[in-house]
């Protein structure tokens, strides 16, 4: 594994345009994350200018958290626009398990070759259900109901049959290609009571993806996300403080902070 800090220290010196279609929920503490932890995001689902737009950014991420069908058409577009350019993006499914119409759209975008896909466990083992023609677990709409262990073989299939990094947060972050796995045990149990920090989170791994290899720059995003929630624990110990304090961890956190403080192992 390259060092951690590396990754950051090239995200921070490119400062990537990340164009974001997300969900109402996440649009205003993502953006606030992607501008703490030093990249531009960009906020654009509009369908007469998301291609255009999708020409201008160094990497994408997409999620299905408040789904429309618009939305969804400008999404596929947008994809499309990357991949041809060969410029990364990142599928968050947000939800996956409980509703056809999300199930119908990922089937879509997962044949639109994300580079990384990150969910919670009950979002992965949904996903992975979806090629194999199975119900699979539904989670409990955005959140999980399931442990990162439960989600690793079906992690494991899904990268191997989209050739995407597929990652699974939780309380230990598991993140393969389908041949290689890793475990991220940075974090704290208060990053779940904020809402859409797993979203936010997707567009930093979108910025740390941009002329980098996508597994280790995943595992690296994650790792250095979760000891920004350990250095706001210091700080907050409740989660409307902690909101606050992990933006300002994301800033402070220095790329030597991170090649000391993560916590990454091979699964
Ligand atoms: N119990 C926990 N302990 C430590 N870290 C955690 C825990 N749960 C989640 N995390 C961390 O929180 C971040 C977000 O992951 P999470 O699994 O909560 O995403 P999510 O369910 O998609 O969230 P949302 O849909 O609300 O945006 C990741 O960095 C993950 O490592
Ligand atoms: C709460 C919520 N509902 C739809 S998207 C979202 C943000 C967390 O995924
Ligand atoms: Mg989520």
């Amino acid at each position: 594994m390259t060092d951690t800090g590396h990754f950051l220290n090239q995200m921070r010196a490119t400062a990537p345009l990340v164009h974001n279609i997300t969900n109402y929920v996440a649009m205003n503490i993502m953006a606030n994350v992607l501008l703490a932890a030093g990249a531009s995001p960009a906020m654009v689902h509009a369908l007469p200018e998301v291609e255009e737009f999708a020409g201008l950014a160094q990497a994408l991420s997409v999620n299905i958290g408040t789904l429309d069908p618009d939305w969804a058409t400008a999404m596929e577009h947008a994809a499309q626009v990357m991949v041809a350019a060969q410029k990364p993006w990142v599928l968050d499914p947000v939800g996956v398990g409980a509703t056809r119409f999300r199930q119908q759209v990922c089937t879509r975008l997962l044949a639109l070759r994300p580079a990384v896909i990150r969910g919670n466990a009950s979002e992965i083992i949904a996903l992975a259900s979806l090629g194999a023609g199975s119900g699979g677990a539904t989670g409990k709409g955005a959140d999980s109901a399931d442990p990162v262990e439960a989600a690793e073989a079906a992690a494991r299939q899904l990268a191997a049959s989209c050739g995407a990094v597929v990652a699974v947060s939780g309380p230990v972050d598991y993140i393969t290609d389908g041949v290689d796995a890793w475990r991220v045990a940075n974090g704290h149990p208060l990053m779940p009571r904020i809402t859409a920090l797993g979203c936010a989170l997707n567009g930093v791994i979108a910025a740390f993806l941009v002329g980098q290899p996508a597994l280790p720059a995943t595992v690296a995003a994650l790792a250095y996300y979760g000891l920004a929630g350990e250095r706001a624990a210091q700080a907050a110990q409740a989660p409307g403080g902690f909101q606050a304090a992990f933006l300002d961890a994301l800033y402070t956190l220095t790329p030597q902070d991170l090649s000391a403080g993560a916590k990454v192992a091979r699964a």
